[in-house]
């Protein structure tokens, strides 16, 4: 494996370049890290993907892999393997065949049994090791995943690329898998840069998160580090279920905001509730998930959602008093002030 960076990438589509996907992109990637890009749909995460791999080619900046450079040098010659959001599979081949495909180019000249033991090893990796024979058609949404994800492991590249791998299956697959990836990166020593929408993936992956936003690189550090210290509004608000909280300043008389504060920012854990007549907010309604439960809040004209204390019996209608424990604040520009 090897160290992976970018340089000031900056890349463009459209006519004379107007929409500008990376914009100047900085990153470092250690040699067995796994750092996951977190954004909205259009932030530009794929964009920087098929830079690396050489699927796009940068109108700035440089991207070098293992400290050499990659400009000019075709895919094939990049030493990445990229896994792509839909199973890209060879339905006419088995699994097996579809596992070995990556090792049986020339270039390679692997022994055949070489292969066979790289193939059974990864088969076992990713548990699909009893379905070797199948045809890749015959398999659900999760073996077919798993085998896209073998067809990248089996080989030892640079690193590893992978495109919202987990998006297409359903909730408790995804979950399963979030674990088994990490498990073999760890084992492998790997690094992987992996992209995704889903924030619950990048604070159970990661060993850093870069947030990005409009082509930026807005923050990056470890999950901890995203959630509890975000420098801005916009990270704040890509961490954290229930979302956090904004609040117009003032709202709360008592709050000891730093000068220049527009927005406070309160998550569960700076939210602090009683049960008070006369309490100065009131229980809009309690949404039941299962697992947590929402405290919907009204104070005022303004609502708040927070998790709610199992032990705290409060009823919709019923007054609460709500107040602030060092919460976040943020200036007029959405930067946040510490
Ligand atoms: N080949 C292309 N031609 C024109 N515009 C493109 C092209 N590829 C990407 N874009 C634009 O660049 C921006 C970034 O796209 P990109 O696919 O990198 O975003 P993303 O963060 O991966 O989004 P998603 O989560 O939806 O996959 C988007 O506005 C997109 O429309």
């Amino acid at each position: 494996m090897a160290d992976v960076t970018l340089k000031g990438i900056t890349k463009s589509f459209g006519k004379g370049g107007a929409k500008r996907a990376v914009d100047g992109i900085d990153l470092a990637i250690a040699d067995g890290e796994f750092v996951v890009l977190l954004g909205p749909t259009g932030a530009g995460k794929t964009t920087t993907l098929r830079l690396i791999a050489g699927l796009e080619t940068p109108d700035a900046g440089m991207v070098s892999i293992g400290g050499r450079p990659m400009a000019g040098l075709a895919p094939a010659s990049r030493d990445v393997a990229f896994v792509f959001q839909q199973y890209s599979l060879y339905p006419h081949l088995t699994v097996y065949e579809n596992l070995a495909f990556p090792l049986r180019s020339p270039a390679r000249r692997m022994e055949a049994a070489a292969i066979d033991a790289r193939v059974r090893e990864v088969a076992k990796m990713v548990r699909i090791d009893h379905k070797l024979e199948n045809r890749s058609t015959r398999l659900s949404g999760g073996e077919m995943q798993r085998v896209a994800i073998g067809r990248a492991l089996v080989r030892r590249p640079s690193i590893y690329l992978m495109d919202e791998p987990l998006s297409s299956l359903d909730a408790k697959l995804r979950g399963e898998l979030r674990l088994e990836l990490k498990r073999i990166q760890k084992e492998l020593g790997a690094t992987l840069l992996y992209v995704t929408h889903d924030q619950i993936e990048a604070m159970t992956m990661a060993d850093r998160i870069g947030i990005l936003a409009e082509g930026r690189l807005v923050q990056i550090g470890t999950p901890r580090e995203i959630y509890a210290d975000p420098a801005n509004l916009h990270v704040a608000a890509r961490l954290g279920q229930p979302h956090i909280n904004l609040l117009p300043v003032g709202l709360l008389p008592d709050v000891p905001a730093p000068p220049g504060t527009k927005t406070i920012g309160a998550r569960t854990e700076h939210i602090a509730l009683a049960r008070e007549e006369g309490g100065n907010a009131r229980v809009d309604w309690i949404e039941h998930l299962g697992d947590q439960n929402h405290l919907h809040i009204k104070l005022d004209e303004q609502k708040l959602v927070t998790l709610a204390d199992p032990d705290m019996a409060v009823s919709p209608g019923d007054r609460i008093s709500l107040s602030l424990r060092n919460p976040l604040y943020f200036g007029q520009d959405g930067q946040r002030l510490v």
